[in-house]
């Protein structure tokens, strides 16, 4: 009886807990289903911050991305006049972002608190994608001692005392520069695009700084390339080219062309730094190599640096250098060639007429000190109009910061609208929006004095620009040279664009790219610069031709 009864009982208690256990699965499987859909359409890493503006309309899935459209900085600046808020936040898909517009609210959270600030996010394409085999550059590395160690070594290589090192080098890329206009310009009877000549000015410099190796040719081959793969991974960083770093479904849909097109620049981009390292490596070998940060590190055995963090620094000055000089230099030479620019020109002549006895010395002097204040009004200028880094580069809190009465947690995407802060009618005045290099001086010629930061475009606090001191160097020294040489005047055909949004050709990319325009430079004294031109072939002969 009993072994009968058995199935029966066993058969009862089954009904039983399946009975019991349907529901549970049932609800487990609704709710897993409702929270998946949840995550995927509403949440974010952060919860919402209590006393920050959400700007509203933010779509399931997607957040504030669509709205944002491919130009996030004029975006976030109009909000922030629609809204009267400088500070707000956002969501950019699954990830809250606070968005910082103000000249003052970008200098205070910047600097007031520069240590829970010092960090930057992990995007998936950049960092999953492209950066998995030769590490992350300095701009785009969380804060962790390798990026420590690599900032500090950078530190070192551009700080302020490293400058006289580089003097042969300014020397030699600016009289470059002037070799290769005077000779493709003829006298001011073709008219001309300044770009490659400063693209190759920019990477020549920062080739030199880390390889020993540098590039005559404005078109040589590797040049080209390393430029052409750095603007199109340049592309890759943006928020608005890769929804996929936020909206995470994205990643998976079939045929991702995203992840093909970032496996073949890394592809092209470490064939191109591996053939730089071999080189230097080779020149260690048979003792020819020339100074630099690859060849003292590789030479140190005491450098706890690895070949993967020499390539990071060098891959880091390469790419902070080879677009944002361009892209402030070439718009500035478009804003000096229009009519009104050519009053600044001629202040510029005069002020360096002032300041040095006779052009030669002025040539020879532009790379050792910034000593002519209008032509430092020039470059200011340029860097706060030309904001070419529009949106700087992301940062993420490490700990809580209480801002404005708020407390944005630890984790939290910060971005700085530089682009909105240089042109702050607030702290500029009502002129903010037109270059006017008038705004830094006194009325006696001397550069007004600035109360800490002058503008945004290098960023502030830890996460500054490593390289703020050697670009101001860069775009002086060529100002100078090309001020004293031409007047620049804009061509009728193909005039600059000098509207300081409208001047990038690429809204999506991280740095500007200005659209094409051409200048007829037309010889202030010919013989004058002929001289100029043969003393600097004879001074820049021997340096690493
Ligand atoms: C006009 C020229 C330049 C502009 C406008 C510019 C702008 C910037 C900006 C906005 C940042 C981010 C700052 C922040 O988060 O607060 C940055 C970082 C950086 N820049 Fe530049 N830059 C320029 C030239 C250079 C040059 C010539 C180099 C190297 C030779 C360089 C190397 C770096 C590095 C290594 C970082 C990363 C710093 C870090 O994350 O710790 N930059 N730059």
């Amino acid at each position: 009886m009993e072994i009968k009864s058995l199935p029966l009982a066993t058969s009862v208690s089954n009904i039983e807990i399946q009975d019991f256990l349907y529901p549970i699965i049932a609800l487990a499987a609704l709710y897993l289903v409702t929270s998946t859909l949840y995550e995927t359409l509403f949440a974010t890493d952060i919860p919402k911050i209590k006393g920050i503006p959400q700007i509203p309309g933010a779509v399931p899935m997607f957040g504030h991305l669509l709205k944002l459209g491919e130009d996030h900085a004029s975006v976030c600046e109009k909000w922030w006049r629609q809204y009267k808020q400088s500070v707000f936040q956002i969501k950019l898909g699954n990830t809250r972002a606070v968005v910082v517009n103000s000249f003052e609210d970008a200098k205070q959270i910047l600097l007031a608190h520069q240590n829970a600030l010092i960090d930057r996010p992990k995007l998936y394409t950049f960092h999953g994608v492209i950066s998995s085999t030769q590490g992350f550059t300095i701009g785009s590395s969380p804060w962790d001692e390798s990026c420590k160690n690599k900032r500090k070594a950078t530190g070192v290589a551009l700080g302020r005392p490293a400058l006289r090192n580089y003097y042969p080098m300014f020397d030699l890329e600016s009289y470059c520069i002037l070799r290769d206009l005077h000779r493709d310009s003829q006298g001011g009877m073709v008219e001309i695009s300044v770009r490659p000549y400063i693209q190759r000015y920019a990477l020549n410099t920062t080739l030199t700084l880390c390889y020993g190796i540098r590039m005559d040719n404005v078109y040589d081959e590797l040049l080209r390339e390393i430029l052409y793969v750095g603007s199109a991974i340049s592309l890759l960083r943006s928020a608005s080219e890769n929804l996929q770093d936020y909206v995470p479904l994205l990643r998976y849909l079939p045929n991702n062309e995203k992840n093909r097109r970032s496996k073949e620049l890394r592809e092209r981009r470490d064939k191109y730094l591996a053939h730089l390292l071999d080189k230097v490596k080779e020149n260690i070998k048979a003792g020819t190599d020339k100074p630099c940060i690859a060849a003292a590190i590789l030479k140190d055995d005491e450098s706890k640096l690895s070949n993967v963090e020499v390539n990071s620094i060098c891959l880091s000055l390469v790419s902070g250098g080879f677009e944002t000089i361009p892209g402030t230099l070439t718009s500035c030479i478009g804003s000096l060639s229009t009519k009104e620019g050519q009053i600044f020109q001629e202040k510029a002549y005069d002020d360096i007429c002032r300041h040095y006895p006779n052009i030669a010395d002025a040539w020879e002097d532009c790379y050792k000190q910034e000593s002519v204040p209008y032509v430092n009004a020039i470059v200011k200028e340029a860097g706060r109009f030309y904001t070419v880094s529009a949106m700087s580069l992301p940062r993420k809190t490490v700990s809580e910061v209480t801002f404005k009465g708020a407390k944005i947690p630890a984790k939290t995407m910060v971005l700085i609208n530089a682009q909105a802060a240089n042109h702050d009618v607030d702290h500029f005045g009502s002129d903010a929006s037109i270059f006017n290099p008038d705004r830094w001086m006194e009325d006696d010629h001397t550069e007004k004095k600035l109360n800490g930061l002058g503008h945004h475009s290098f960023g502030a606090g830890a996460r500054a620009c490593s390289g703020q001191y050697i670009a101001q160097r860069l775009l002086y020294s060529a100002l100078i040279r090309i001020i004293t040489s031409y007047k620049i005047v804009a061509s009728e055909t193909e005039p600059p664009n000098t509207d300081y949004v409208d001047y990038n050709q690429f809204k999506t990319a991280l740095v500007a790219i200005p659209r094409d325009f051409k200048v007829k430079l037309i010889p202030r004294n010919p013989e004058q610069l002929d001289e100029l031109l043969a003393e600097s072939e004879v001074r820049t002969s021997d340096f690493y031709r």
